[in-house]
This record gives structure tokens, C-alpha cells and sequence, in this order.
């Protein structure tokens, strides 16, 4: 598939020590059962952080007050070519609410699988933004 990629707001909460919050895709998308950090598409005519707060708004009832833009990676799937913008937020209001259904974990180490494919190459790196400045980190 090379076709346009579609974008995607994916948003990392994180807490001030360190945990992030993962949900699980429900039944019915494409790699259902698969961990992930919230988000989704992009609508025509939305900015990339309209989107990511219209998500968690949608998903799990937060208000996502502030996100600094982290990093941009495309992915290749069978279904789709997807590019996603993670942002990592450390502000927001409102405790995570399952509104789809979803299960949703906050995460130290990452004890959930699977995750999404192209998410995993970014775990280390994310590491270092979660513990940077801690002893042993
Ligand atoms: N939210 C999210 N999506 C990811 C991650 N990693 C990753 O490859 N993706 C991909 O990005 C796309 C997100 O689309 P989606 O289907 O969840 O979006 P959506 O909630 O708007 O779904 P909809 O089509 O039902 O409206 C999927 O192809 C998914 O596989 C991630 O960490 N978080």
C-alpha cells in the first residue's frame, strides 16, 4: 500500500512519576486486542491537537489541557498507511473513563501485549523522556 498516509493523533498522558496510560483497541478494528496509546485519525480540516483532544475526549472522557508535540513515525500496515503524531501530555483533566468499552492500564513497565507494531520501536526512546534525570535511568 502507498497511498497517502492517513494521520493519526496519538496522545502519551504521563504521570509525574513516570507511568503512561495504555488502552487496548476494542473488538471490531483492525488489530483488536492490540495495546496502544489513545488517539486516532485526523479529520478533514482538524489540526493535529484538536484531533488528539476530540480522542481522549471521545475514548475516555479527558480533557487533554496540554501536549507537547514528541515524534512522527509512518507505518506500513496491510490495511492502512498511517502516520502518527505522538504528543506527550502531562496535563489534563478528568480520571480515564472507559467509553468504549476498552480496557486501559497505567503503565510502568510495559506489562500489556501485544502492542501495535509500529509503537514498539518507540518504547526505549520514550523510556528516556519518562525517566530522564533519575538515577539509573
Ligand atoms: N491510537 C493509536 N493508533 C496507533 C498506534 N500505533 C499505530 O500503529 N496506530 C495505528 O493508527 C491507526 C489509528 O486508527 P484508528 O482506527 O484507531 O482510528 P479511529 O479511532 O479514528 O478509528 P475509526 O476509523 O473507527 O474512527 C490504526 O491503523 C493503528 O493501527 C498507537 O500507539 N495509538
Amino acid at each position: 500500500m502507498s497511498e497517502k498516509p492517513v494521520d493519526v493523533a496519538v496522545g502519551v498522558l504521563m504521570r509525574p512519576n513516570g507511568d503512561v496510560l495504555l488502552g487496548q483497541r476494542p473488538d471490531g478494528k483492525p488489530y483488536a486486542g492490540y495495546w496502544e496509546f489513545p488517539g486516532g485519525k485526523v479529520e478533514p480540516g482538524e489540526d493535529i491537537f484538536h484531533a488528539l483532544q476530540r480522542e481522549f475526549v471521545e475514548e475516555l472522557g479527558v480533557k487533554v489541557i496540554s501536549a507537547e508535540p514528541w515524534c512522527c513515525v509512518e507505518h506500513v500496515y496491510e490495511h492502512a498507511h498511517v502516520r502518527l503524531y505522538f504528543y506527550i501530555s502531562r496535563e489534563w483533566e478528568g480520571e480515564p473513563q472507559s467509553l468504549e468499552g476498552q480496557a486501559f492500564a497505567w503503565q510502568g513497565a510495559y506489562a500489556v501485549s501485544p502492542l501495535l507494531p509500529a509503537t514498539i520501536p518507540l518504547l526505549e526512546w520514550l523510556d528516556q523522556v519518562r525517566y530522564a534525570g533519575r538515577a539509573g535511568a
